[in-house]
């Protein structure tokens, strides 16, 4: 092990000394630099001392802080003792528990000590893509909220990316470590309410033969996330506003309360505050959840996003095996001239339909089928491929409300009608292949009545 041999790095005594500690260990100067690690800091952070001497040791930091923690060291010479995300060399982070302490040289220089251990697994960098400005401001405000705790109601457009906006928070906050339970609202009956969110106990009503832990219990020490939830019945929010005021419930026919220490992040669509004043939402409970309020931008207002959100999902469907499908530059200005109503969710729908029609070689303008092209003559014929069903009858058979569907909708249910016989009705896959989750296929496959028996997946799952 070669101490560092930077100029104000601690005295070659003390860094022998720190050298030969088993804990990973860094130390900071006063100008926020780091000047040492040890053996098991790079061994165990993945990162090297070529690599980070010399750096700003607030840099390490995933999630940048107001005031960094080592500054606020210098200033006050305050030991402390906390968790943070840390950037770990293969590009994901991790929360690491970190004690810092002051230490003094043989030259009497005040220098930082930082313990650190690393607590729960690496998080993936963001899924979050794009570098469009609303895109950037966007994930400012995340990375602002997932520093608090504080409830986060998220309001966007359909397949904008509210999810993975609530995903993210998670994943930047101080909970990383703990679990990310999706309640999905759209689901959850006037009867099933309850039982989900809370749990029951074994014998509490019919077909309760064993006890069932509830969502809310389950998110325990980590997010919460109430997708859809101006769905929720009326009848049901105040048995919801009674759990976030005081982090307790009762399981169904349960004799005792239980308690859950989780951070509500929830998602709309609606206009909950137009929904207040017509009486379908309580106020109480929109005051609760909408403490920090977070609009998702839609596409059409990130159009410099596309093309790269584009590439993101060829190169997904490449992962698929379904051959190295590229993008013409016609089909990339076609792309960029439309709005996007389904937003990205709309643009992965597009793109594999494309990659369907065209499955190698490069997509050309005419393999990209936006709604209104379909309903025009307009649109050249596309390369003879494995195509879907084009045959508009089929689709009204298969699609028992089709006549009720916007151009959006009943392409999207056209792409899950191929899916469903590409894969001879597996939901699992047809799932991966709509990349959504089970939950939500079988949520589509209910809300565009498709001709398919399908079985109801956990809501969670
Ligand atoms: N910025 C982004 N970068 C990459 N993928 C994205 C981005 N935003 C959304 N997506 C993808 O688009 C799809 C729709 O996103 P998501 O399910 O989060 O939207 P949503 O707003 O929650 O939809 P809904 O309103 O239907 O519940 C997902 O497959 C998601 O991974």
């Amino acid at each position: 092990m070669t101490p560092t041999t930077a100029p104000t790095a601690p005295t070659a005594t003390l860094s022998r000394i720190l050298a030969g500690q088993r804990k990973p260990l860094m130390v900071v100067a006063a100008d926020c630099q780091i000047r040492f690690i040890n053996d098991a800091f790079e061994h165990v952070f993945g990162l090297t001392r070529s690599h980070i001497l010399g750096q700003d040791s607030c840099s390490l930091d995933a999630i940048p802080q107001d005031e960094c923690r080592h500054r606020r060291f210098f200033r006050d010479l305050e030991p402390y003792a906390e968790n943070h995300l840390i950037k770990l060399g293969t590009g994901e982070s991790q929360l690491a528990q970190i004690f810092g302490f002051p230490m003094l040289d043989e030259d009497g220089q005040i220098y930082l000590g930082e313990h650190l251990k690393l607590l729960g697994s690496p998080v993936a960098e963001s899924k979050i893509l794009g570098h469009a400005a609303a895109t950037r401001a966007l994930l400012t405000e995340l990375e602002r909220a997932a520093q608090t705790e504080a409830p986060v109601l998220l309001h966007g457009e359909t397949g904008s990316g509210k999810e993975l906006a609530a995903e993210h928070i998670h994943q930047q906050s101080q909970r990383a470590a703990g679990p990310f339970i999706v309640v999905d609202c759209t689901v959850l009956s006037e009867d099933l309410f309850e039982s989900e969110l809370f749990g029951h106990a074994k014998g509490a009503f019919t077909g309760a033969v064993a006890n069932k832990t509830g969502m809310f219990e389950l998110a325990d020490g980590g997010t919460l996330f109430l997708d859809e939830i101006g769905e929720l019945p009326i009848s049901q929010q105040p048995k919801l506003l009674r759990a976030l005021e005081t982090g307790s419930f009762r399981p169904v026919g349960a004799t005792k309360n239980r308690s859950s220490r989780v951070r509500v992040v929830s998602a709309t669509h609606k206009d909950l505050a137009a929904m207040v004043k017509q009486g379908t939402f309580r106020q109480d409970l929109f005051y609760r959840l909408a403490v920090l309020p977070i609009m998702i931008p839609p596409l059409r207002s990130r159009r410099e996003d596309i093309p790269e959100l584009a590439q993101f999902l060829l190169k997904e469907l490449s992962l698929q095996g379904l051959g190295q499908p590229s993008l013409s530059k016609a089909a990339v200005q076609k792309l960029l001239q439309y709005d996007f109503p389904g937003n990205i969710r709309e643009l992965r729908n597009i793109i594999h339909l494309a990659v369907a029609l065209n499955p190698s070689g490069e997509i050309t303008e005419a393999s990209i089928r936006l709604p209104e092209m379909q309903s025009t003559d307009a649109a050249p014929e596309p390369e003879p491929a494995p195509a879907p069903d084009p045959d508009p009858a089929g689709l009204q058979r298969s699609v028992a409300n089709a006549e009720h569907l916007s151009p959006i909708e009943l392409a999207e249910a056209s792409y899950i009608m191929e899916l469903m016989n590409r894969y001879h009705g597996n939901r699992k896959q047809v799932a991966a292949g709509l990349s959504v989750s089970e939950r939500t296929l079988y949520r589509k496959l209910k809300r565009y009545r498709l001709n398919v028996h399908v079985q109801s997946p956990h809501p969670s799952s």
